[in-house]
């Protein structure tokens, strides 16, 4: 008979939205020491594509349904962690060597570390050996400013790993990182074009030690203890947060009153979803005419797009504020039988019928009362029925 099995070491992988997350851990996968890697995603929006992007063998990637991992799906985690070390003690899968959580951009690490900290049953059989935070050298300043989320997970960083480098304007990069090493003074930061940011031992941090972070790390990690302990009393998820946090979905709203808006009454997700394929041209308008008139306000887009030149060969878009990366052709669908474009936007103070309607008038969905598609780009401010 065999002994009990080895605790598995536990990497959070977390940073701001499109700061490259997944770019970053699509790497690290393929160094042969992060074989026998669980992966757990968890993605804020109803349509999932993030799944379909990772390229690690689909049955190592585990997907948290809807949800903010540092809201409704902590339950989810435990549950999945619990899960996974079953399935290792009666022989079902592999022991594994490493499981790799990786947040959505808007998570605050602080529930999620607690999650593993702090539940007994998770403590047992894993332990914590990091937080790795990626952020995006061209966005990454500004949003620290902005999001207390992105504030948060540098902060409880053990690895700080700079993103997008190439893409930063002169003098980005140092002001950056003097912003980083004042919120953690002691994380290594790692150039994420490096050899060492595709290493296995990127994980590799020891123990997690909230003491050798800034002050505040203790204190959030302590608060939420203390609101987990509530939790299991009285099921309040207020966290002293506003709940009317909403997912828009193809035009109507399903209200989430456990989904706790942490993240900003005016932050919204929806998804487009479009059977036929789009005309280059029109794509092209579309997101043009989105990132330069309201980029500031797009906080995330992700879409994998059937595009009318080559249908077959999907196109994935990202953005990421003002910024759109170059698009890449996908060689084939990841799910042939799902065939349709889908777009997961992640705005703050821009609503889905609005970019829904330029949407529509790029894609030619007529209506009486939309303007064509040159109408728009002639004037994107202006849409009939639009109030700003
Ligand atoms: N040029 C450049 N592009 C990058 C780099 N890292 C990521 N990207 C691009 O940034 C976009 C977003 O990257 P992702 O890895 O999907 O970001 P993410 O953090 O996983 O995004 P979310 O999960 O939505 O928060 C993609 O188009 C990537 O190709 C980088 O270091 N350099």
């Amino acid at each position: 008979m065999n002994g009990p099995l080895p605790v598995v070491p536990v990497s959070i992988l977390t940073g701001f939205l499109g700061a490259g997350k997944t770019t970053l851990l699509n790497r690290l996968l393929k160094d042969p020491e992060l074989a026998d890697t669980a992966v757990i995603i968890n993605e804020f929006g109803d349509v999932a594509i993030d799944h379909l992007l990772v390229e690690a063998s689909s049955d190592g990637v585990i997907e948290l349904s809807d949800g903010c991992l540092c809201c409704t799906v902590r339950g989810e985690l435990v549950d999945t962690l619990a899960d996974l070390m079953d399935r290792m003690q009666t022989g079902r899968i592999r022991p594994l060597k490493r499981v790799v959580i990786e947040t959505t951009g808007l998570a605050d690490p602080a529930p999620v570390l607690q999650s593993v900290l702090g539940n007994p049953v998770v403590a047992q059989n894993y332990r914590l050996d990091g937080v790795v935070t990626v952020v995006d050298a061209v966005n990454g300043a500004q949003t620290i400013t902005s999001h207390v989320e992105a504030m948060k997970q540098v902060a409880v960083a053990d690895r700080l790993v700079i993103s997008k480098a190439g893409l930063a304007r002169d003098g980005q990069v140092d002001r950056l990182m003097a912003v980083l090493r004042e919120l953690n003074p002691r994380a290594p930061i790692v150039d994420g074009d490096g050899d060492a940011a595709g290493r296995a031992e990127l994980f590799a941090c020891g123990l997690y030690d909230a003491t050798t972070k800034v002050a505040d790390v203790g204190r959030w990690l302590q608060d939420e203890a203390e609101a987990g302990h509530d939790h299991d009393h009285d099921h309040g998820h207020d966290h002293g947060h506003d709940h009317d946090h909403c997912h828009e979905d193809h035009g109507h709203r399903r209200h989430h009153h456990h989904d706790v808006n942490r993240h900003g009454s005016d932050i919204r997700s929806f998804s487009i979803v479009h059977e036929r394929p789009i005309e280059p041209m029109a794509l092209e308008m579309f997101i043009d005419l989105l990132r330069s008139a309201h980029g500031e306000k797009l906080l995330r887009m992700k879409a994998i797009v059937s595009v009318a030149d080559d249908p077959e060969r999907p196109v994935v878009l990202h953005g990421v504020q003002s910024v759109f990366h170059t698009p890449e052709r996908l060689a084939a669908w990841p799910d042939p039988a799902d065939r349709r474009t889908r777009m997961v936007m992640i705005t703050k103070g821009l609503q889905e019928a609005f970019v829904r309607d330029l949407f529509d008038a790029f894609t030619g969905k007529p209506r009486v009362d939309q303007a064509d598609a040159q109408a728009l780009a002639d004037n994107p401010l202006v849409v009939p029925g639009m109030r700003f």
